[in-house]
């Protein structure tokens, strides 16, 4: 079969879980719509209970959709629920692993588990690419954290997938041994696969995303090339306080976006590659506005994704 356009679709995709004991219904997916770009990284961004998981776990088999439609490497997961789940390696967020295996009994396990035939097993090849080489020998119960992470990865390597899911891939996984795996996720990425990976850490998928998911509540409400995405970072604010109270916004200043606030202060939204900071004060003086004090305000990834997440659902 030739490779896909989209490494992941998804349509009207939903979950809702069951109500049990106390917790009532939850609709976890509400019609979800994604198409992820064979050869891309991926992000998926969200805060806690997003459904970022639970996207996941379906692709991956662990959770039953309740609706909608999803393929795998141009698959239908319903239709072919072996061939489209060889497709993909699922890294999950719980380290799981049996603690009296060395990594290479892991690998070769797994290599077992996903019928590899041993001449086609590549366990020397993936260990040392998650640098784990020196540590075949090694109980996994004597691993770091950082290490049984890298094993997990590996594991999910040995049938050689075309797309690799990467949940919270870094989670509690220091700034060192993070720099590291995102070098590996990369060096993976430039080999041809395609990876998605859900983060918490915007700084993780400013750097490695070439496009960013973000989900809300259940639902998609941003799909942009991560560069599209940090040009919002752009839009700057001035704030100004005048030396006159001002009861409106001056005429010559009502084709800017611009507001009065109660403290008196006028604050201006402004896109700092399209209008410089001293254009913007000209027309202020010019509207006759004196000013006393001023301040310039610039958001961060943060400020955006937290501006985008806090609407109510
Ligand atoms: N097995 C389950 N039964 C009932 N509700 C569940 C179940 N799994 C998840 N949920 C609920 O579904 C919603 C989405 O959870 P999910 O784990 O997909 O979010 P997430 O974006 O991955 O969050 P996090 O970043 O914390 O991992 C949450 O409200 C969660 O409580």
């Amino acid at each position: 079969m030739s490779a896909p356009d989209y490494a992941i679709e998804a349509e009207g995709l939903e979950k809702v879980y069951a109500a049990s004991g106390k917790m009532p219904e939850k609709r976890a997916l509400k019609s979800i719509d994604l198409k992820v770009p064979r050869g891309q990284i991926f992000g998926l961004l969200g805060p806690n209970g997003a459904g970022k998981s639970t996207f996941i776990n379906i692709l991956a088999g662990l959770v039953t959709k309740t609706g909608g439609k999803a393929k795998i490497w141009g698959m239908d997961i319903d239709q072919h629920p072996r061939a489209s789940r060889a497709a993909i390696g699922v890294v999950n967020q719980e380290i799981t692993m049996d603690p009296f295996f060395t990594p290479e009994e892991a690998l070769e396990l797994q290599a077992g588990f996903y019928g590899v035939p041993k001449g086609e097993r590549r366990t020397d090849e993936i260990l040392e690419a998650v640098g784990l080489l020196d540590k075949r020998d090694a109980y996994v119960r004597q691993l770091s954290g950082g290490m049984k992470r890298r094993l997990m990865v590996a594991k999910a390597l040995v049938h050689n997938p075309p797309v690799l899911i990467l949940d919270e891939p870094t989670a509690g996984v220091d700034v060192e041994l993070r720099r590291s795996l995102w070098q590996y996720v990369r060096r993976l990425h430039d080999a041809g696969t395609t990876i998605i990976l859900t983060t918490h850490y915007l700084e993780e998928a400013e750097e490695l995303c070439d496009q960013i998911a973000i989900v809300n509540h259940g639902e998609i409400i941003a799909c942009e090339p991560t560069s599209q995405l940090l040009k919002r970072l752009d839009q700057r604010i001035l704030r100004v306080t005048p030396r006159e109270p001002l009861n409106a916004i001056p005429e010559s200043l009502s084709h800017l976006d611009a507001k009065l606030l109660n403290s008196g202060d006028l604050e201006i939204a402004y896109r700092n590659s399209e209008t410089g900071i001293g254009r913007l004060l000209e027309q202020v003086r010019e509207a006759g506005v004196g000013v006393a004090d001023l301040s310039t305000d610039q958001p961060n990834l943060e400020d955006v994704f937290v501006a985008m997440t806090s609407e109510p659902a």
